[in-house]
């Protein structure tokens, strides 16, 4: 399968949502990618040119009801971006057809379907399918990455929260059960469909705590933390909203177990750590992360600190969760699958100076 020019023909079911839009916005400039089927529900039937006229021009594709089979006849690779739990009465009949699958929802992010049935809810039995999926983060699992058919992307709390904390896990540097991950998000997470909370007049001017000791984001960083950390792990996790769009900084803290560390040796651990991982930044000195800098890229950005007076290390990660927290981290995900640069089709420069 592929276009007359060798460009691998994908899909995107979601793609009036703010993930959709993303991928779309990113996908027609990816030079190996055909985007060839647009779906969705209430927008089904709408020209993407009438939702999204800016980029009209360059996209002239109707979104389409979902059709599995239409899709997996021409598309080799399907991008699910829609609400928790609709892709996995999904993805099984794609992959069965032939289709690598990279979901953004909280589908296929769990090793465990019983932890996701503990928070998400649902009936279902695609346990089977479940066990083969992996998950995105490609700074962590960049190998299983590379070979799989099925990605569950992680959510944007847990790729800035995860990249701000795998070194010290990974290393044995802080005593796990002491992390805290204090998070603030700007409202494009709570995605495009309207929520009272979420008006203008509501969210601005306006910062404060939700969710608190139970945001469903909790288990996945959970299980992630556990795998690094060899034992497991639970992590005190408080998800602000912010009056701003996009970005997303949190704030980690942790005891560190030798005192001694100071920031310049944290910043050499996390350097040789990301060493590999062209979308992670680690900022020099005491410079901290600001939501802007990321704002529109797949880049992370990290600060770190190290209070004596504590024993604490204080680590700053910031990103776009539409980008590096969404879209942008599920291409950077296909690209790996495809055997392509991982930084392939994904912007590097802010919408800002
Ligand atoms: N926003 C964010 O920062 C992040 C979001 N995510 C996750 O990504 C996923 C998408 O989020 P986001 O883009 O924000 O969501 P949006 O609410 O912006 O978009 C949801 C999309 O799902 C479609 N949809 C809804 N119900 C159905 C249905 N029954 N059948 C088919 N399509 C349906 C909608 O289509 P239509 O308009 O046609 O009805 C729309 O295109 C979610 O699982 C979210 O949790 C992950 C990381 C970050
Ligand atoms: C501000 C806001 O509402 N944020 C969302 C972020 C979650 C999200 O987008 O869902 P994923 O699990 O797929 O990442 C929330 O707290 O529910």
């Amino acid at each position: 399968m592929g276009d007359t020019q060798g460009r691998v023909p994908v899909g995107i079911i979601g793609a009036s949502g703010y993930g959709g839009v993303q991928l779309v916005r990113l996908l027609m400039d990816h030079p190996q990618i055909e985007i060839a089927y647009l779906g969705g529900d209430s927008s089904a039937g709408k020209s993407f040119s009438d939702l999204y006229p800016h980029l009209g021009h360059r996209v002239n594709l109707t979104i389409e009801p979902i059709d599995l089979d239409a899709i997996a006849s021409r598309c080799q690779v399907v991008f699910l971006s829609l609400p928790n739990g609709l892709a996995y009465n999904m993805a099984p009949k794609l992959l069965e057809k032939g289709c690598k699958v990279l979901d953004l929802s909280a589908d296929y992010r769990f090793s465990n379907l019983e932890t996701y049935k503990a928070w998400y809810g649902g009936d279902r039995n695609d346990r089977d399918v479940a066990d083969t999926a992996v998950y995105g983060l490609p700074e962590l699992y960049r190998d299983r990455i590379a070979t799989a058919n099925l990605v569950g992307c992680p959510g944007c709390y847990p790729t800035a929260s995860l990249l701000a904390l795998s070194p010290l896990l990974k290393q044995g540097l802080i005593v796990p059960e002491t992390a805290i991950v204090d998070a603030k998000s700007g409202t494009s997470g709570g995605g495009r469909a309207a929520k009272t909370h979420l008006l203008l007049a509501e969210a601005d001017n306006s910062f404060a705590a939700y969710g608190v000791a139970r945001h469903r984001h909790t288990p996945e960083i959970e299980q992630v933390c556990s795998d690094l950390a060899g034992h497991e792990v639970m992590v005190q996790f408080t998800p602000h909203l912010v009056p701003m769009v996009r970005g997303i900084l949190a704030t980690v803290y942790a005891n560190l177990r030798d005192p001694g560390l100071v920031r310049e040796d944290l910043i050499t651990i996390y350097t040789a750590f990301y060493r590999t991982s062209p979308w992670v930044r680690i900022l020099p000195g005491s410079t901290y992360p600001q939501t802007k800098w990321a704002c529109g890229t797949n880049l992370c950005y990290i600060g770190i600190e190290v209070d004596p007076r504590t024993d604490r290390v204080i680590v700053m990660s910031a990103i776009d969760n539409l980008v590096k927290g969404q879209a942008g981290q599920a291409i950077q995900c296909l690209n790996l699958m495809m055997g392509w640069e991982e930084t392939l089709g994904l912007p590097q420069l802010s919408f800002y100076p």
